[in-house]
């Protein structure tokens, strides 16, 4: 039996708040405070540059990459740690063209993150080979893989919506096909469980600051099947990516396997924050974090129904991720009322109200208390105040 009330107790969440919104960015866990202090002061303040060897900053990509392999389904020494997700996603679907040198098409959906679009776009534009990106609505996926698809490049979970494709059919499917597959799992790592292994998915990256709780610009990660690993030339040899970095040679020799993905200096009180983040799931197993996932999401729409609002996240929890998206045309100036009554989840154009459930630290009375809230706003048409329906946040 998980022990919620110990997950939650090991966030510093603000007094008076309900916190819908770590599909966006998770809370502050209560040891990196001290984790960081101490990296500052003891490692970096007084170890200076022996840090690196002494104080193991030079590891951690890969360490803390195998923490995260635990929650998605991968081996050892499959994942690094480092950069950002829009670079990462960029490493992958270049190192995936490679492994489909034949055929030029690179599908996607439209409920794919802007920024993986255009890192896409930006690809095949510097490539000049006469790829092209298809872009079709998520439903439409499957039926138009084909013999010229080059690579399936995919969220898992629309950012939008919560939608969830089934990656393990889709995998299969590509594959059946002679394509190659990338996942951004952007919105699945620490919500869902996810199967790289089981699924036999070739690439695969995902950020750190959403359910995984590694704060602003924490770094993302990238997983490289390790067959794979060792046929990839990276699009970004950097030197730490070098199989002897500190030779300093001349000329590009890429590290073995998933190293190889390294490329610049590690992030590293970033990291060290990461690492923080990444105890809290050390005693949860993820079928329990999306067992209570599912528990909180059904309460929360069955609330949103018995108000009349519009759910635009599929009704089936099997086929959602860990958020819950509802359509109002006043949902700005009703999310900014439910913001200022400390209820936060957040806001996408056109229409979209977005609440993210992360059972780390979500409990069922935070669900009932933003459905009290948002009973008020809808009821009083809060939307109407002024204060609330001038656009003024980006977030
Ligand atoms: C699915 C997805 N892909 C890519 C990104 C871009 O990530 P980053 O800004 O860390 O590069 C985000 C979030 O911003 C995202 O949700
Ligand atoms: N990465 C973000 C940022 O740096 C600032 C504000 C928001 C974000 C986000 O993560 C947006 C997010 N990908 C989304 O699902 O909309």
């Amino acid at each position: 039996m998980v022990d919620f009330q110990k997950t939650r107790d090991a966030f510093d969440l603000p007094e008076g708040i309900v916190y819908l919104d770590g599909n966006s960015l998770g809370p502050l866990p209560r040891a990196a405070t001290a984790r960081v202090s101490a990296l500052l002061r003891d490692e970096w303040g007084q170890r200076l540059i022996r840090g690196w060897n002494e104080a193991g900053w030079m590891a951690q990509p890969g360490r803390t990459g195998d923490r995260i392999a635990c929650l998605i389904g991968a081996a050892p020494d499959t994942v690094t740690v480092g950069d950002t997700l829009s670079i990462r996603l960029h490493q992958a679907l270049h190192a995936a063209l490679q492994a489909a040198p034949d055929r030029r098409e690179v599908l996607t959906c439209s409920g794919n993150f802007p920024s993986d679009l255009y890192i896409a776009e930006g690809l095949l534009r510097t490539l000049d080979k006469g790829h092209t990106l298809r872009v079709v609505p998520p439903q439409e996926v499957a039926a138009t893989l084909s013999d010229q698809t080059a690579v399936l490049m995919l969220t898992e979970v629309d950012y939008r919506t919560g939608r969830l494709h089934d990656m393990a059919r889709l995998t299969r499917a590509a594959h059946n096909l002679g394509a190659v597959t990338v996942w951004d799992l952007a919105h699945s790592a620490g919500a869902l469980p996810v199967d790289l292994r089981g699924t036999n998915a070739d690439f695969a990256v995902g950020c750190t600051y959403k359910y995984l709780n590694g704060g602003p610009g924490a770094p993302a990660f990238l997983y490289v099947r390790p067959d794979r690993a060792e046929q990839v030339s990276p699009a970004l040899p950097g030197w730490l990516g070098h199989a002897a970095p500190f030779e300093f040679e001349p000329s590009y020799r890429p590290a073995p396997g998933i190293s190889r993905m390294r490329i610049g200096t590690p992030p590293v009180i970033a990291l060290a924050a990461l690492e923080t983040a990444l105890d809290i799931f050390d005693d949860v197993a993820m079928s329990d974090i999306r067992a209570r996932s599912i528990t909180l999401s059904e309460r929360f729409i069955a609330g949103a129904d018995a108000l009349g609002l519009q759910l635009m996240s599929p009704r089936d929890p099997a086929r959602r991720g860990s958020q819950v998206s509802i359509a109002h045309p006043e949902g700005y100036a009703m999310m900014q009322a439910l913001i200022s009554r400390g209820v936060i989840g957040d806001f996408r154009a056109p229409d979209l109200m977005r609440f993210g459930f992360a059972p780390l630290y979500n409990t069922e009375a935070d669900i009932d208390t933003a459905l009290a809230h948002l009973s008020d706003v809808v009821l009083n048409r809060l939307w109407d105040n002024p204060a609330y329906s001038v656009r003024q946040a980006v977030t």
